[in-house]
């Protein structure tokens, strides 16, 4: 019998087993994910690769509870995620999730600053504590002296680290990152990656979708998808699964209120005390929960 020094066992941070996930009814089903197990341990970066509609971004979308599987477990810090209520699962996107998508989802009408503070406060961190650690980490990704920058007037590599900074703020369990260069040219592409790989150094976990193999080179570990199933993974050359620890702790679900107009009611927050800058709603009556890639609450 082997035994396993507990001192040296590191608990993955997520657990993925026999994930399903089909679009359409009947007949006209087609499935988008048949069976994908994954475990990701903590500081780890994860990139998932594969062909357009071999079902990465139904992946990530299930990961971060913005989707259900119709069959299979998800497993975050030892928390089920597939059975939570759906206000369990809007505090899991909260508090322990943090998503950077290729468009960016920044609230156009809030500043860089704001932007960041909203991903803060709707996790429950208060005012003051939040304008601080929004100043610290957009200072960290190089916009410290863009805090009050609208995003229209900042470039798409600039907007991508707002997104990236308001989804690392509060330091969560997991930053899921759906094609994070995808938008952008060479150097920002480059300078994206350098501030993922950043914060994958302070110990962030990180799961990217990317098309772009040059990035997925930076991550510890490459997942190969096609038609919904892991068909290989690889572990780019010189690199090897972190064991650093995840960067603080992400709070645990409790019974706070998963209100949406919370939501609103901060965004309108920030919008005030930046000075009523541009417009106070999404033009062309944008979604707030879309914005932030929250989905539906
Ligand atoms: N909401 C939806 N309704 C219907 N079909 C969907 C939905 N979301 C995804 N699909 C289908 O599921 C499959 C996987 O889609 P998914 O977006 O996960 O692929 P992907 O690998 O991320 O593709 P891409 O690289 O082009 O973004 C595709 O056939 C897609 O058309």
């Amino acid at each position: 019998m082997t035994t396993t020094d507990p001192k040296t066992t590191i608990e993955p941070i997520l657990v993925i087993t026999a994930l399903k996930r089909s679009f359409g009814r009947g007949e006209r089903a087609r499935p988008a994910l048949c069976g994908v197990s994954l475990s990701v341990t903590p500081g780890e970066w994860v990139a998932v690769v594969g062909p357009s509609g071999c079902g990465k971004s139904t992946l990530l979308h299930l990961v971060g509870g913005l989707d259900t599987p119709d069959a299979g477990s998800i497993r975050i810090g030892g928390d089920e995620v597939t059975t939570l209520s759906a206000a369990r699962r809007a505090l899991l996107r909260r508090r322990r999730v943090g998503f950077v998508f290729q468009a960016y989802n920044l609230v156009p009408h809030l500043n860089a600053a704001a932007n960041v503070e909203l991903g803060l406060r709707v996790a429950g961190v208060g005012r003051r504590a939040a304008k601080a650690r929004a100043a610290e980490v957009l200072d960290a990704v190089g916009l410290g002296d863009l805090l009050h920058a609208l995003p229209a007037t900042l470039s798409g590599g600039q907007q991508q680290r707002v997104a990236i900074a308001r989804a690392i703020a509060t330091r969560p369990d997991l930053v899921l990152a759906d094609e994070p260069t995808g938008a952008l040219d060479t150097a920002a592409s480059r300078r994206v990656v350098e501030l993922l790989r950043e914060e994958h150094r302070r110990g962030q976990t990180l799961i990217m979708v990317t098309h772009d193999y040059a990035v997925a080179a930076a991550a510890d570990r490459v997942i190969f998808l096609r038609d919904g199933q892991i068909i290989d993974e690889r572990r780019p050359a010189g690199r090897r699964t972190s064991d650093a620890s995840p960067t603080g702790p992400s709070g645990a679900l409790d019974e706070a209120d998963a209100d949406e107009t919370a939501l609103h009611e901060t965004a309108d927050e920030l919008a005030d005390e930046d000075g009523g800058h541009g417009t106070r709603r999404a033009p062309g009556g944008s979604d707030l929960n879309d914005l932030l890639g929250l989905g539906s609450w």
